[in-house]
């Protein structure tokens, strides 16, 4: 279902590493309304999968970046200025945490990995946008990737609610700070999604079938649903909307507690 929606914007998309990714929903979405897209990615490993999913939306700059690296993100933003000039929209879908610690009780959570965790999957999106701002004008805007588990207790999601509950915190801030520049900053709350990060999490499949069962919708949102309200956040459609946080979890969040299906009497 094309549109003219994004036609003339450029837009970077970080955290893309198959095609399994939200970044990937999001990316489709995009260059089907018209955009024109850059793709990071990180290390090597990835950019033999990153190159052809690229190549597929007609975008042939695919950069390495680290967002734990600030020179690997200044390089980066250095290319794009060259190539490019000005930015309209950024896409930062990237989260990690040691896995080894989205198991058991977040009481156990170390020093190292809570401050890698929030250095990568927090911190990592206003680095980006102190770089991206110099290249925005008004009218531009910002995404970034967070999940319910920041709001309400999720088992093990543990040091990544912490992180992400700072996220939606700076994705406030960063409204404020560049809302007077017309740069919008919002974020998408996704429901749990079978992509690469979600893979190696222990029980993953009981936390999507619950999911399934217990939303309004009472099925899971695909990266192509977070993909069709990300254009709407980055587009014009969205002029009006920043600091915000939009659930795109077939309305799971809205449920305090559901009526056992009354069985047919
Ligand atoms: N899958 C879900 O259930 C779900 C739900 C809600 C929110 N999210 C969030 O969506 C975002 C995208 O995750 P995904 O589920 O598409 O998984 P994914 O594994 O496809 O994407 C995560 C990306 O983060 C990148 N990344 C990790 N460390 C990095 C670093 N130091 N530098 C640069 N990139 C780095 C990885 O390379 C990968 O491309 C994450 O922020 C995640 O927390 C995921
Ligand atoms: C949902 C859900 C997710 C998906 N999600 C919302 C996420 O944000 C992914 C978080 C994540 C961050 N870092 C890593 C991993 C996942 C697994 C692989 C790895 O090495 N590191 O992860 C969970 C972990 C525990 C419980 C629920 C979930």
């Amino acid at each position: 279902m094309s549109n003219q929606l994004m036609v003339g914007k450029r837009g970077l998309i970080m955290g893309l590493a198959n095609d399994k990714s939200i970044a990937w929903g999001i990316a489709k979405a995009c260059a089907d309304a018209g955009a024109e897209l850059a793709f990071s990615y990180q290390g090597d490993a990835l950019k033999k999968r990153v190159g052809p999913l690229a190549a597929q939306l007609g975008s042939d700059i695919v950069l390495p970046c680290d967002v734990g690296d600030e020179s690997s993100m200044d390089e980066l933003f250095a290319v794009l200025k060259e190539k490019w000039g000005e930015l309209d929209f950024v896409v930062h879908a990237i989260g990690f945490s040691d896995k080894g610690e989205l198991r058991g009780r977040y009481v156990d959570t170390s020093r190292g990995n809570f401050a890698m965790t929030m250095d990568i999957s927090v911190y990592s999106f206003t680095a980006i946008m102190q770089r991206a701002e110099k290249m925005m004008k008004p009218g531009s805007s910002a995404l970034t990737l967070t999940y319910y588990g920041a709001e309400q207790v999720m088992p093990h999601y543990n040091v990544m609610g912490v992180a992400k509950a700072a996220l939606e915190a700076s994705v406030k801030y960063l409204a404020e700070d560049l809302g007077k520049d017309g740069i919008r900053v919002n974020a998408i709350s996704a429901g749990p999604i079978k992509t690469l990060a979600a893979s190696g999490i222990g029980d993953f499949r009981y936390i999507m079938k619950w999911n399934e069962y217990n939303s309004p919708l009472r099925r899971n949102v695909t990266t192509d649903d977070v993909g069709k309200s990300a254009l709407y956040l980055l587009s014009d459609l969205g002029s009006g909307v920043t600091g915000e946080n939009l659930h795109v979890d077939a309305g799971y969040h809205v449920v305090g507690m559901k009526a056992v299906d009354a069985p047919d009497i």
